[in-house]
């Protein structure tokens, strides 16, 4: 299958290398990494070891069989007008937050837009080189939900390059539940600057477990079936299982880059949902401040 990798930043990298064992993959991403990667390879560190030989380029190629959108969310509008000048059938975004899947339909009219969420953990060392920093699972399918034909060709592609992954009927609760997560943990360990682990307790925890109980009130508005009890628990084994990790979030504000603060904890902020309006307030005038968020 030839994939193209829009965004080859840290998941881009991770996982673009990671189907590249078995694919013609091609990485879209900067300057410095792309030549690096056109001149020696791909080196994936960590938990898993590897060197591959995608191609690297800067700008989308003419045609692919699939594209992975792994730009930030603020990116995305740009990559759906790009990729809509590409010959691609079916593109899946591996991104966190809400709303990637629309907005890259509203642009590709015509193509399959899947649903995907992702919890290896990536980290871009430098150019050439990223780090696993845990192995995980793809999830991927329709994004309203139910079967998919180019979900499943989709899947069978990551299985003969041997990642991890499930395709899933029902995207739309995963990509949810996904966000109460960030929504819990990224803006409060930003904020806080601390690791995920010191959301084990309050006064931590009472914040992150409120922000995630918004949001599954908000999904239920939305017609998804997330209990607040389920997305409680999800955030608590989060915690647990990369508590010594620090948020992409944190990662962002500690190097003084733009958050996705606007697809997480903005996306539901509101009168129903003050948790998320506060954190969501808190990170964009910090982002303010910076001069980081667009006019
Ligand atoms: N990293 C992880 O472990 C995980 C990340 N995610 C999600 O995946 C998404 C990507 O995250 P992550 O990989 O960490 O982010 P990164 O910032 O590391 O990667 C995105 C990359 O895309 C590049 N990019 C943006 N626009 C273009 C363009 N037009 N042409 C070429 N390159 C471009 C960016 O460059 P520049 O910075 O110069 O704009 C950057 O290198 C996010 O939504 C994140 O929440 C989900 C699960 C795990
Ligand atoms: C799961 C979690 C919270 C892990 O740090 C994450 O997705 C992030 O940092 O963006």
């Amino acid at each position: 299958m030839d994939v193209v990798v829009f965004g080859a930043g840290s998941l881009g990298s991770l996982v673009g290398g990671l189907l590249a064992r078995e694919h013609d993959v091609t990485l879209v991403g900067r300057a410095a990494h792309v030549e690096r990667v056109r001149a020696s390879g791909l080196r994936i560190e960590g938990e898993v070891e590897a060197t591959v030989h995608p191609a690297a380029r800067t700008t989308l190629p003419a045609r692919a069989d699939l594209a992975l959108v792994t730009v930030k969310s603020f990116d995305t509008e740009r990559a759906a007008r790009a990729l809509a000048r590409c010959d691609v059938p079916t593109v899946l975004s591996l991104q966190n937050g809400l709303d990637n899947e629309a907005t890259l339909a509203a642009h590709l009219d015509g193509r399959t837009v899947l649903a995907g969420t992702c919890t290896y953990g990536a980290r871009l060392l430098g150019p050439g080189r990223v780090a696993c920093t845990g192995v995980g699972e793809v999830a991927l399918g329709a994004r309203e939900g139910g079967p998919s034909v180019a979900a499943d060709r989709t899947g069978r592609a990551f299985e003969r390059a041997g990642v991890e992954h499930v395709v899933a009927e029902d995207m739309p609760r995963r990509v949810w539940e996904k966000l109460a997560v960030n929504a819990g943990v990224n803006a409060a360990t930003a904020l806080a600057r601390v690791p995920n682990g010191a959301l084990s307790d309050p006064p931590g925890r009472d914040v992150a477990h409120a922000a995630a109980r918004e949001v599954a009130q908000s999904a239920r508005g939305e017609g998804i079936d997330l209990t607040e009890a389920r997305a409680v628990a999800s955030v608590d084994r989060v915690v647990r299982a990369t508590a010594s990790n620090r948020s992409s979030m944190l990662q962002d504000v500690e190097r003084g880059t733009r958050t996705e603060i606007d697809a997480i904890n903005g996306r539901i902020a509101g009168p129903d949902a003050p948790v998320n309006a506060t954190l969501a307030a808190l990170v964009r005038t910090w982002e303010d401040a910076e001069g980081l968020r667009e006019s």
